[in-house]
């Protein structure tokens, strides 16, 4: 089967974090999601400096690469992405997504990404002001708002961050997509529905129960409810 890409507008996705998966069975943890028709595996990569977690890196993907086709949506919380991000996607990694944080010029940066044929996204931590990625925003493929100080899996959802993702909905517009992350679950997707996300990263709330397949179901429900309740 052909590598997927970054799903087109117009779906609700969910992004399994595989950091609150079990690191010793990956395969299975994989073919799990993959099985319930999940399109993206997200990967949080963690340099121990950037955050004060240290997690994986390219190696690990050309492993868990052998066994989906699923978009890996790589997020970066690494202080020298622009040195990484091509091992990264020689492993397998289909979309990069970078923290503004870091990248002296992130309008390069995207097109050094598009270059390398990978899809490519920008994020800012919860503290960091949208107008950090306005001008590059319209740029990538997909947003990445988070809702928890980047590092670890099953913290608590800062509504305050999430907020900014209206914003960032007016300056994209329709058509590029808009993904949360940190404390996503069914009782806060439909706050970021109604804000504008249409892609929802979650650990705890996936990999964290004992059926997943379930727990996706419940989080898509969740999403598609909202979506007829606020008219969108
Ligand atoms: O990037 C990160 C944490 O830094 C996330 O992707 C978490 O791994 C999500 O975990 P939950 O908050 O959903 O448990
Ligand atoms: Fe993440």
């Amino acid at each position: 089967m052909a590598r997927k890409r970054l799903p087109e507008v117009g779906s609700f996705e969910v992004s399994p974090s595989i950091l609150s998966g079990d690191f010793s069975n990956l395969q299975s943890e994989i073919k799990e999601v993959e099985a319930a028709g999940l399109n993206m595996l997200h990967l949080d990569v963690m340099d121990g400096h950037f955050v004060p977690n240290l997690t994986f890196g390219p190696p690990v993907v050309a492993k868990m690469r052998k066994h989906t086709d699923m978009v890996f949506d790589t997020h970066l919380m690494i202080t020298n992405p622009e040195k990484y991000a091509k091992p990264f996607v020689d492993a397998g990694s289909d979309h990069i997504t970078f923290h503004v944080e870091v990248v002296d010029d992130p309008a390069e940066f995207i097109k050094y990404l598009h270059g390398l044929g990978a899809t490519c996204g920008v994020t800012l931590n919860p503290e960091t002001p949208v107008e950090t990625v306005e001008k590059v925003a319209p740029l990538c493929d997909m947003v990445l708002v988070m809702t928890v100080h980047p590092g670890f899996s099953g913290q608590e959802y800062i509504a305050a961050a999430a907020k900014k993702i209206v914003t960032i909905r007016e300056i994209v517009g329709p058509n590029i997509r808009i993904e949360v992350d940190g404390g996503i679950s069914p009782e806060t997707v439909p706050e970021v529905v109604g804000f504008g996300a249409d892609t929802f990263v979650a650990g705890s709330a996936v990999f964290g129960k004992s059926n997943r397949a379930k727990a996706i179901r419940y989080m898509l429900d969740a999403a598609e409810e909202a979506k007829s309740r606020l008219g969108k």
